[in-house]
């Protein structure tokens, strides 16, 4: 199977100081991978890299084959490539009707079809359609980030964070939602996320970032096996400094 998106030896950094080098990760249709590190590994420069914020500094980033225009994030966006930031980016003073409408992709589905779509992710949202972003809570607030990127029916879904700001129970819930997405609508999902057990739970497969490269990947399975590694490769970061 070939991959939705990949990267081959992809570097990336901020003022010609590298953050991340030789990465080479890539993500099927209707997977679910973790991309796991310690804080500052590298893992939020690694999704800008790939939706084309952040222009790499060497090494490419292939969707659908085809590679990527650095700088150009909406050309990656039309291309099918969703990225939920890790400050969710929502319009806080519109409805979460206006939120969605104004994510929506205007190709062929009615604004209609898409929205019955995001509800049945993600039915909390349902009696919240007319309330403004700025007033639903922090799980209903990511559920429209979400929301936001699904109306763009994406072939990559990237979400830095998930639970950022939210209680265990409620990522509990929505990493399922996540897990459905992937398989029913065929999206290759990335997931970047510091509750580590239960993220690997809903996942195929994950890479783990230490100082900006990979030290460790694996099926989901094989880390949930092998903690004890998967410590190291957290750790290696925290003693090495
Ligand atoms: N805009 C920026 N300009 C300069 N340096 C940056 C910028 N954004 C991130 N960095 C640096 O790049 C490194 C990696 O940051 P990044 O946010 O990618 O890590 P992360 O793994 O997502 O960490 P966290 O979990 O803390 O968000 C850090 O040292 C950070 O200080």
């Amino acid at each position: 199977m070939s991959a939705v998106i990949r990267t081959t030896s992809l570097e990336s950094g901020y003022a010609g100081v590298p953050v991340i080098r030789g990465i080479d990760l890539h993500v099927e249709a209707g997977e679910v991978v973790a991309l796991l590190g310690g804080n500052g590994a590298g893992k939020t420069t690694t999704l800008l890299s790939l939706a084309g914020v952040v222009k790499p500094t060497g090494g490419s980033v292939e969707l659908l084959g085809e590679p990527i225009r650095p700088g150009r994030p909406h050309l990656q966006a039309r291309r099918g490539l969703a990225l939920v930031p890790d400050d969710r980016s929502l319009f806080f003073n519109l409805t979460v009707r206006d939120n969605l409408k104004l994510a929506r992709d205007r190709g062929s589905s009615t604004y209609k079809e898409l929205e019955e779509q995001v509800l049945e992710y993600f039915p909390a949202l349902r009696p919240k359609l007319t309330v403004k972003a700025g007033l639903l809570s922090g799980g209903e607030q990511q559920m429209l980030a979400v929301g936001r990127a699904l109306v763009t029916r994406p072939k990559v879904l990237m979400i830095d964070e998930l639970s950022l700001g939210l209680a265990p129970l409620v990522v509990k819930d929505m990493l399922p939602v996540v897990r459905r997405i992937a398989t029913e609508m065929q999206a290759a999902v990335l997931l970047v996320e510091q509750h580590i057990d239960l993220v690997l739970r809903h996942s195929d497969r994950a890479y783990v970032l230490n100082r900006g490269r990979i030290t460790l990947e694996g099926t989901a399975a094989e880390l949930l096996d092998d903690k004890e590694r998967l410590r190291a490769s957290y750790l290696a970061m925290e003693v090495a400094s």
